[in-house]
């Protein structure tokens, strides 16, 4: 392959890290500044009810949204077909040139299938380089994470770089104990104290031709994994029905409808009481409300047993399914039934879950 300098293939980051780590955020600070101003972005969900793409600041329509679901076959095959179809949209000049594309995955994907489509399908690597596998990390949250859960240790070990998220909430012995940990999994990957997002385009660019050497064993391991699937898929096909909602036996996503306009405080006792209750099967809270009195989509965000301050949108979105108004909060869990969570907003709002999308 040609040196960076002289690789005319469009360079891709991937940004990826566990439930709520800050992704978004960051993203967004990264699209304000000029050196992102020419990045293209494919955001991939966790769920039917997607809503990461309205709370990212960009209008252009070289925004995509994935196909929700199990990124070994579906997301994979569509995020090719999206790399293709930015390709060729900008080579027809209906986009303006492509200087970068950012793929946010969802906090429950593994990054392995995602290095090794961009590394070794034909048509996306002859026109496109990874520059970066680049992994938020929740200063706040990541030991509980990587007790409960495997995900995080694989996007953590596969990072070119670690974007130690919330700094500004954790103490510095905290931060210290966060970074030997990660300094365990991935010794290599330099690690980037980051505040309420502000991060500078320099931080995650230029970071390279994606190369397993000088990271643990185990990343050349799941890409050689990745390979044998992948010849597998070719032999025999690949016919596994998928739930978009479900990722595992236990982690699985929800959302709920609100007709109704809602009482903020009404709500905010309901979600207290939810996440005070039973917070260790919450991962993931986020949606969009209808809050009385405010003309502005409230955006709401828990991750575990945190409520976030809450933000606004300037409008509410164009597009079904928000564009009636309603509210709508989704739900990433382990092992916590639907109905207690409507249960909770039934005592607090007096309201009960519509049956909408
Ligand atoms: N105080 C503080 N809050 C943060 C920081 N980074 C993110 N948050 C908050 O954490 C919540 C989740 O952040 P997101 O950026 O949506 O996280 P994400 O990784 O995109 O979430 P998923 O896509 O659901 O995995 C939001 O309420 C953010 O405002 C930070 O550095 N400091």
């Amino acid at each position: 392959m040609p040196p960076e300098n002289h690789d005319r293939r469009i360079p891709v980051t991937l940004l990826t890290g566990f439930l709520g780590a800050g992704k978004t955020t960051m993203l967004n600070h990264l699209l304000n500044q000029p050196e992102m101003a020419r990045s293209a972005v494919l955001i991939n969900e966790f769920g039917s009810v997607a809503i990461d793409h309205h709370l990212v600041t960009k209008i252009d329509d070289d925004l995509v949204l994935l196909d929700s679901g199990c990124i070994c076959c579906t997301v994979r095959s569509d995020l090719t077909r999206s790399l293709g179809e930015l390709f060729m949209r900008s080579l027809r000049r209906e986009l303006p040139p492509i200087a970068r594309v950012i793929i946010e995955t969802t906090g429950l994907a593994d990054p392995a299938p995602v290095i090794f489509t961009l590394m070794e399908d034909f048509f996306i690597a002859e026109r496109f380089r990874t520059d970066g596998v680049v992994t938020v990390v929740d200063a706040t949250h990541i030991h509980s994470q990587l007790a409960l859960h495997p995900e995080p240790v694989k996007q953590i070990a596969m990072a070119d770089r670690l974007l130690l998220s919330k700094c500004d909430l954790a103490s510095p012995s905290e931060l210290s104990a966060v970074s030997a940990t990660l300094c365990r999994i991935n010794p290599s990957a330099p690690q980037i104290y980051v505040r309420r997002g502000e991060l500078a385009a320099a931080s995650i660019s230029h970071c390279g031709l994606y190369d397993p050497d000088g990271k643990s064993a185990d990343v050349a391991g799941w890409l050689a994994e990745e390979k044998v699937r992948e010849q597998r898929r070719l032999a025999h096909g690949h016919h596994h029905h998928h739930d978009v909602d479900r990722h595992d036996a236990n982690v699985f996503s929800f959302a709920l409808t609100f007709a109704e306009p809602l009482h903020w405080s009404f709500f905010a006792d309901a979600i207290s009481s939810l996440l005070e209750t039973a917070g260790d099967r919450i991962l993931r809270i986020k949606g969009l409300l209808n809050v009385i009195g405010d003309h502005k989509p409230r955006v709401v965000q828990c991750v575990q047993r945190v409520l976030y301050p809450y933000a606004r949108l300037d409008d509410w979105p164009q597009q079904a399914p928000y564009n009636d108004r309603c509210s709508r909060l989704v739900f990433i869990v382990r092992d916590l039934p639907q109905a207690v969570v409507e249960e909770a907003f039934a005592m607090f709002c007096g309201v009960r879950e519509n049956a909408r999308p």
